[in-house]
């Protein structure tokens, strides 16, 4: 069985127009970066591989997961992580509730796990907080925190460093594949910016429009 992540013979429309066509695979601890320009489809392939895509989009081909056929799966059930531009914490949460959130219910000592990978991030003591005290930078790694909580098999990054200003963006990047080598997942990160690729230290495919 091959481990990763594959897009076997993936071709994506928008009605009758063909938006793009890919064959990739994206090996444990790998980073699959996808440029091109706005519009050319970025986003809906991360939305394909996650179980979103919805009409007026059309799809061929198959998602594999370590060699695991999830094409046909309810995106709740294909354990894929994913990170947007905005971290998205839950509000009405604590900074330790958005983390209990993600994880596995029936793990054992989730509180205590929690608490020991907020202090491995840097947020020691952080769990009680209101998501909404946090700096750009403790909000992303918080996020970030919480996907890798929840165990997914793989991960999804739509721009997930835009927003932060160019000092943090650097040191933000570098821990979040960093962390994403560590726990050996497969991810595709849509990117604008080619130091987002080059810090990345994948292939990268170029989308048209
Ligand atoms: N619900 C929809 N109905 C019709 N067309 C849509 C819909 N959602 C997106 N599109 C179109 O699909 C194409 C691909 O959109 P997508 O968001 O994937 O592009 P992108 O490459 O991520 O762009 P950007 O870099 O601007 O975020 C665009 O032409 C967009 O206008």
């Amino acid at each position: 069985m091959s481990e990763g992540l594959a897009l076997d013979r993936v071709r994506i429309r928008l009605g009758n127009t063909e938006l793009l066509s890919l064959e990739r695979s994206v090996r444990p601890g790998t980073v699959l970066t996808v440029m091109g320009p706005s519009g050319s489809g970025k986003s809906t392939l991360l939305s394909y591989i996650a179980g979103f895509l919805t009409q007026p989009f059309t799809a061929e081909g198959r998602v594999l997961l370590d060699g695991e056929d999830i094409t046909d799966r309810a995106p709740e059930q294909r354990h894929v992580g994913l990170l947007f531009q905005d971290p998205m914490l839950f509000p009405h949460l604590s900074v330790g509730g958005n983390l209990l959130f993600g994880m596995p219910p029936g793990l054992s000592g989730r509180r205590a796990r929690a608490a020991d990978a907020l202090a491995r991030f840097g947020l020691e003591g952080f769990a009680g907080r209101d998501p909404a005290t946090l700096s750009g930078g403790q909000a992303s790694r918080v996020a970030l925190l919480r996907l890798l909580l929840s165990e997914p098999r793989a991960a999804l990054l739509d721009e997930p460093f835009s927003k932060l200003d160019r000092h943090l963006r650097a040191d933000i990047r570098t821990f979040t594949f960093d962390r994403l080598r560590e726990a050996q997942l497969p991810t595709v990160l849509v990117t604008h910016d080619p130091e987002d690729a080059e810090a990345a230290g994948g292939p990268v495919v170029e989308l048209t429009f």
